[in-house]
């Protein structure tokens, strides 16, 4: 993870992530500047060290008591002192649940028994404990301060258990409080999902691990039944396994702040989910999802079909009070003004989630804020505005997690203006307020009559589990909805009150035209069909071009009988739709609208009913802009799918004998020309379908797709595919591959031995009599038979003393004389770690060789390159073998070259990883330099960025 400089314990947020939207400074806001845009002020570390911070705010202080969050009394002192303490060490075990399991049951057998004796300023340290509610007791917690662990010798070789895991992904950096919302999502394989405000991606990562949960056993049992091997009578016939066991469900993370996606990219990358989609757009306006559609018969219309999703996340950008024991700068900073601004984005986020869920899917909302502006009121405000309890259903969730201490939500509340005035009501802050004042109706607790249980929502606070504070909110849609106009909603509709709000539920077929139906005639016909291919770049200027329209449009003032974006527009003809889609706003009478262009008109929509009440229209715009600037141009990505008999395909499928029952069809590069060039990328059925029929209508994908194979550029060797097998993707495809490029490994010391030697030699140059690959004990014999090229290196589970418990599956690279893992050195590292408990230096041979022939002059190589092609020859002629046979013709240059290769594409296996993380630094920099200057608080989603 990288680290920015001043980054202790918070100035963070990416670009724009930590300075909230208008007006606030939040979590995760977007913020008014974007990720690399500079400052040219100079800039100074002026933090101060958590005890020496000033820990009090009277505003904040009154108004949480008045409000009171929690019973005064010892509760409530408990309450504050917790908040006033620094938050201790967290973090989750993560992974399939297997391997998560193991991990954790390292840390405890190698540990415990170490931590158990050290003692701190003469006390006994307390283990790290698990949390009761986090299930197979995965996450963990540990009061010891992290500077005493990460400097106290005594926990040396803990903290470099803790650093190495993080650094591989098998640990995550995660606030307790952060893990509820994914576990209540209750994601399940076959799910789609969609985590609207995903950077920097802890959650998204919980999502990803419930999207494929139990996908070991099945994808185990498809392969059994596949290739004729008994299947322990389990079936493989149940709901997700259509895929050849492999889940069908798919995770479209979404962030919309550039910079801030990549970030994402970066932390959810190492998952190797190819059931995954990352996007880069503004959550409030999310783009429909097109899917494919069987091409219309002669005479009729295309109609489209709109992916809607199972389950939402919306854990959406927040003024993070909540967060204020990890970033303690917010007690200098917390103003009332903060939540009254992010209020209207949160509802607009919550009121879109509701819209694309499913009819029976389910929407958790989350903050890290106790503020009801953004919480109850929030959730209150979304519900009416998709027409109330009738339609979504506010799930009492108080059952799930047990062990989880929590509080319901707050049934009543008042508001504290700018000033610090309270106001029990609207009647009575509009008395007060100034025009342009942010206070609007839907920010009060909703009327009775609306009968929206609000305290089936979750309030965590800090001294119940020593965490930090959490607002959880689960709710089920019942059935397909229509939000209604926000003008007329109570987030923004002045003289709203709950009878007048039911009367609009009718669609009125004769409503004039409003002036978004006039837009979607006028930008229709003249506009290039954004659904024909194009190039990616014009794909991009066209929505630059409707983002642009969407300026224009929303600096008009739109008359009032004109605000019913529901009725008058004909938007939605939602039973016409495959999907029941009333999330197609796209669609203006029987034609479509291309969903881009719908998200500008939305965009038109939300912009001009802020005019109407001139008090968010500014904010809006300028928000719009911000945008604009924040996000960097959209270079859509490629996404080609190849032919599953493609040339270069087939030379893979024969080379790895892969199983006929291997999909096939999913292979994909990522270059516009679509040839397989460099790399060769996997995804999902359903994420395949999307990005194709997405493809030119200006949705930003980011990222998609695992990395498989990667092509060599060593001089063709006859019989060699030039295609390796990517770690990545070696998960997804080993067991489909076959016994002709497979090498099994049962033993501790051999395993060992390819971990700590790069190129290990197995030709005869290092051994006189020729033997040189009895050096690599059971694995020799297999190596030597095998032929050069990638295959995959199987370590076995035996009950041997020196055998496994848990299998493992790595790529290995056999040349003519060496072996090789191919693992960046940092996973060896970890492995060793694991595995052995070894902090060992890592052998080069191929370096030392290089060396030695640099010294000892080229004569003495062409020497050894002809022993070598002699040795081979009498190898091949003793055993020959297919691929052996074909290893006579290698050149010694091409060895050399291959070898090179190998190693630099071993360091460059991180290359890409490497310029993301160079990028979030750019971000982080700026941040620091920001956060130097202006104190800030930061959201509880970044502890992706601290280090252990
Ligand atoms: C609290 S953070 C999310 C943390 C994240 N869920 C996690 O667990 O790592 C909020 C995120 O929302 C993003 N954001 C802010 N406004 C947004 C919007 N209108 N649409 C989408 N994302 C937005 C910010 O860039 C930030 O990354």
């Amino acid at each position: 993870m990288s680290r920015g400089r001043y980054n202790k314990n918070g100035p963070r947020g990416g670009g724009g992530g930590g300075r909230g939207g208008r007006g606030g400074r939040g979590r995760g806001g977007r913020g008014g500047r974007g990720g690399n845009s500079g400052g040219q002020r100079q800039y100074q570390d002026t933090r101060v060290s958590f005890n020496d911070m000033v820990k009090q705010n009277e505003k904040f202080e009154r108004y949480y008591n008045s409000l009171n969050i929690v019973p005064s009394g010892s509760e409530r002192d408990d309450f504050w002192t917790a908040l006033r303490r620094e938050l201790p060490n967290s973090w989750r075990f993560t992974g399939s649940k297997k391997n998560a399991i193991s991990v954790r049951d390292d840390m405890i057998e190698r540990f415990f028994p170490i931590i158990e004796k050290v003692k701190h300023n003469g006390e006994p340290v307390e283990l790290p404990k698990s949390m009761p509610w986090y299930p197979e007791a995965l996450a963990y917690t540990m009061t010891t301060p992290k500077n005493v662990v990460r400097k106290y010798e005594p926990f040396k070789e803990f903290q470099k258990f803790l650093v190495s895991e993080t650094g591989v992904g098998n640990i995550s950096r995660q606030e307790h409080v952060s893990m509820i919302p994914p576990l209540l999502l209750d994601v399940r394989p076959g799910h789609t999902v969609l985590d609207l405000c995903a950077a920097p991606g802890s959650k998204s990562a919980q999502l990803i691990e419930a999207i494929h949960a139990g996908e070991e056993e099945r994808v185990g049992r498809a392969i059994g039944a596949a290739k004729g091997l008994a299947t322990n009578g389990a079936s493989v016939q149940n709901d997700t396994t259509e895929d050849s066991g492999r889940t069908t469900g798919l995770l479209v993370a979404n962030d919309v702040n550039y910079s801030r996606a990549q970030m994402l990219v970066h932390q959810v990358k190492r998952l190797n989910s190819p059931n995954l989609i990352v996007t880069n757009h503004d959550a409030t306006m999310f783009p429909s999802i097109e899917l494919p559609t069987p091409p219309p018969g002669p005479g009729q219309q295309k109609k489209g079909r709109y992916l809607k999703f199972d389950r939402i996340l919306a854990d959406v950008p927040c003024s993070g009070d909540g967060t204020l024991r990890k970033n303690p700068s917010i007690w200098k900073e917390w103003s009332p003004q903060n939540a009254l601004g992010l209020y209207i984005t949160q509802v607009r986020i919550l009121t879109r989630s509701l819209q694309m869920l499913k009819a029976g899917g389910r929407v958790v909302y989350s903050t890290c804020s106790m503020n009801p502006i953004e919480n109850e009121a929030v959730v209150s405000s979304a519900i009416e505005r998709c027409g109330g309890v009738a339609k979504v259903k506010l799930l009492d969730c108080s059952g799930e997690l047990p062990g989880l201490h929590r509080k319901h939500g707050l049934e009543d509340w008042s508001i504290m203006a700018r000033d610090g005035r309270m106001y029990e009501s609207f009647a009575e802050a509009e008395q007060h307020e100034q025009e342009g004042s942010k206070i609007t109706p839907g920010m009060f607790a909703p009327e009775s009559e609306e009968q929206i249980p609000l305290k089936n929502c979750m309030r965590v606070y800090p001294h119940q589990q020593d965490t930090g504070a959490f607002f959880i909110a689960v709710l089920e849609k019942l059935s397909e909805i229509r939000a209604k106009p926000e003008s007329d909603s109570k987030s923004m509709k002045r003289d709203w009150t709950f009878a007048t709000s039911t009367q609009d539920q009718v669609e009125d077929e004769d409503a004039p035209k409003t002036m978004v139906g006039q837009l979607i005639e006028e930008i229709e016909n003249p506009q290039p069909p954004v659904t024909s291919a194009g190039d990616a770049s014009s794909a991009a200027a066209r929505q630059n071009k409707m983002e642009g329209d969407v300026e224009l449009i929303a600096g008009t003032k739109r008359k009032a009988s004109d605000e019913d974006d529901e009725s008058s527009t004909k938007r939605t003809k939602v039973d016409e739709t495959a999907d029941g889609g009333e999330a197609v706003m796209q669609e203006s009478g029987d034609r479509q609208l291309p969903p881009v262009l719908a998200m500008a008109v939305q965009g038109a929509e939300a912009d001009s009913e802020a005019n109407t009440d001139g008090s968010a229209s500014n904010g809006m715009q300028a928000d719009s802009r911000r945008r604009r600037r924040d996000d960097q141009p959209n270079n859509e990505e490629a996404f080609k799918y190849l032919d599953p008999n493609h040339a270069e395909l087939e030379s893979i499928y024969t080379f790895y004998d892969l199983h006929s029952s291997f999909p096939c069809d999913r292979f994909l590069v990522r270059n516009p020309s679509g040839d397989p060039v460099k790399g060769i990328y996997y995804t999902s059925q359903l994420a395949k379908e999307i990005l194709q029929a997405n493809e030119g209508r200006g949705m930003k994908f980011v990222h998609g797709g695992v990395k498989m194979f990667m092509k060599q550029d060593a001089q063709n060797q006859p019989g060699v595919c030039r295609w390796r097998i990517q770690t990545e993707g070696l998960p997804i495809i080993e067991g489909w591959i076959g016994e002709g490029r497979t090498v099994r490994l049962y033993k501790r010391a051999t395993l060992r031995k390819l971990l700590v030697e790069m190129f290990p030699k197995v030709g005869a140059e290092d051994v006189p009599d020729g033997t040189g690959w009895k050096a690599l004990d059971e694995i020799g014999e297999q190596c030597l038979r095998i032929g050069m090229g990638c295959c995959v290196l199987r370590v076995e589970t035996s009950d041997d003393e020196d055998g496994f418990k848990e299998p493992i599956v790595l790529p290995l690279w056999r040349s003519l004389h060496s072996l090789n893992l191919m693992l960046p050195k940092e996973d060896r590292k970890a492995m060793l770690l694991r595995l052995f408990n070894e902090d060992v230096e890592l052998v080069n041979h191929h370096d030392q060789a290089q060396k030695q022939g640099k010294g000892e002059g080229a004569a003495n190589g062409s020497v050894k390159a002809e022993g070598d092609a002699e040795e081979v020859q009498r190898r091949i002629k003793e055993e020959p073998d297919e691929e052996g046979g074909a290893v006579v013709g290698a050149e010694e240059d091409a060895r050399e070259a291959e070898l090179a290769n190998i190693a630099a594409d071993m360091d460059d296996m991180k290359a890409e990883d490497d310029d993301r993380k160079l990028k979030m630094e750019v971000v982080e920099d700026e941040d620091s330099k920001m956060a130097a200057a202006i104190p800030e608080r930061v959201g509880e989603g970044d502890e992706a960025k601290t280090t252990v």
